[in-house]
């Protein structure tokens, strides 16, 4: 027997991908429901080599299903997260609504796999911010082997971490540059995105912060170690898919590059291209459509006594969100549900 699974937010730039993961890595379910807003209703969407018709999540009846992946933002969640919670369904959550609640586990399963047992309180597993979940996946080993004080990093998100409106807004603008007529007019974003980086994502905090920074800072505490502190820029950037980081660390301990570097190599999710000539690290365009967090340019800083630099890129819409998001619930079907 295996589990009866529901996709909310199936016509998403999240849910589609949801759905070619959990084909891809055959999860054993037995049934898989598409829902999204009523807008969509009827709307077909690709499940392997199946179609699916979407339904309304409106008054949709999640009794008898496994488990929920949400992939259809805060408000919505609000509203539909505790109907399929009370109805027996827990719930895996993309949205940002129930990271920081301590009732709820937030989970990369390769950093804090343990936390699951916290999905009874609630019912909802959350999945964390896609710029943490690629940050974490490479931390976590070096964290381990010499105990991070300190990050800073500063990101280069593409449009599609703001949906499907991020990514048309992106190809509009670069035709609008060549085409008279076409539309150049910054409507998702703060400024014009296409030739251009945008210092901005989500809402400025009081302190200046934005929330995207302020998440990689509450996020990467919760779930890799309370200790550790963190400083981000986030930085909107015009790429589609892939998410890059540039991250410089301080340990407690020496750690030297090359150990680093071995440690990375043998990390779960991890990726190392690593070598020092022309093209030798992983842009985002090659980390599109995989699932590895990629690490290059690993290096000294020679700057502080325990320091080291990396640049470490991943397919934000897979490891940032819906390959998590699938790696959450096999890890629910595999140590708690158990059913196949
Ligand atoms: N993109 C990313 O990198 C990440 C995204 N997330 C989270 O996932 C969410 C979805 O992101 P993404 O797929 O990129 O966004 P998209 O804009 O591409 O898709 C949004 C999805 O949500 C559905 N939806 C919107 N409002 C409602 C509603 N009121 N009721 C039911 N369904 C609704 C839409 O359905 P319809 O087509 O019918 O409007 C669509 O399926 C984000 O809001 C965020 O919370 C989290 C981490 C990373
Ligand atoms: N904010 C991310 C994507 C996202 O949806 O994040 P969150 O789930 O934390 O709101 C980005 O724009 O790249």
């Amino acid at each position: 027997m295996g589990y009866k699974v529901v996709v909310a937010g199936a016509t998403g730039n999240v849910g589609r991908e949801m759905l070619s993961i959990l084909a891809e890595r055959q999860f054993p379910a037995d049934e898989v429901v598409a829902l999204a807003s009523r807008r969509s209703l009827g709307t077909e969407v690709s499940f392997g080599d199946k179609t699916l018709k979407t339904k309304d999540i409106d008054g949709f009846d999640f009794t008898g299903y496994d488990m929920a992946l949400f992939a259809i933002g805060s408000d919505a969640t609000k509203k539909y997260a505790p109907i399929a919670a009370s109805q027996g369904c827990v719930v895996i959550d993309n949205s940002s609504l129930y990271r920081y609640d301590p009732q709820i586990p937030l989970i990369v399963p390769e950093v804090n796999a343990d936390a699951i047992e916290g999905y009874r309180n609630k019912m909802i597993i959350a999945n964390p911010n896609c710029s943490t979940a690629q940050m974490v996946v490479a931390l976590k080993p070096l964290h381990d082997r010499a105990r991070i004080r300190r990050v800073v990093v500063s990101t280069y998100q593409s449009v599609s971490g703001a949906g499907k409106e991020g990514m048309d807004e992106l190809w509009s603008q670069t035709k609008g540059m060549y085409v008279p007529g076409q539309e150049v007019e910054p409507k998702k974003f703060q400024r014009q995105i296409a030739f251009n980086v945008i210092p901005q994502i989500d809402v400025f905090m009081e302190d200046g912060q934005t929330k995207e920074e302020w998440k990689m800072v509450a996020e990467t505490k919760k779930i890799l170690d309370p200790s550790v502190k963190v400083t981000a820029t986030c930085v909107r950037v015009p790429v589609f898919v892939g998410h890059s980081e540039s991250i410089n660390i301080e340990f407690e301990d020496f750690l030297d590059e090359d150990e680093a570097r071995d440690i990375l190599r043998e990390a779960p999710g991890v990726l190392v291209i690593d070598k020092r000539e022309p093209g030798g690290y992983v842009t985002p365009i090659e980390s599109a459509g995989e699932d590895a967090t990629y690490v290059s340019r690993i290096r000294q800083d020679q700057t502080v006594e325990n320091g080291l630099n990396l640049w470490c890129v991943s397919d934000n819409l897979r490891k940032g969100a819906a390959l998590n998001a699938v790696q959450i619930a096999e890890l629910l079907g595999n140590r708690i549900l158990k059913k196949a």
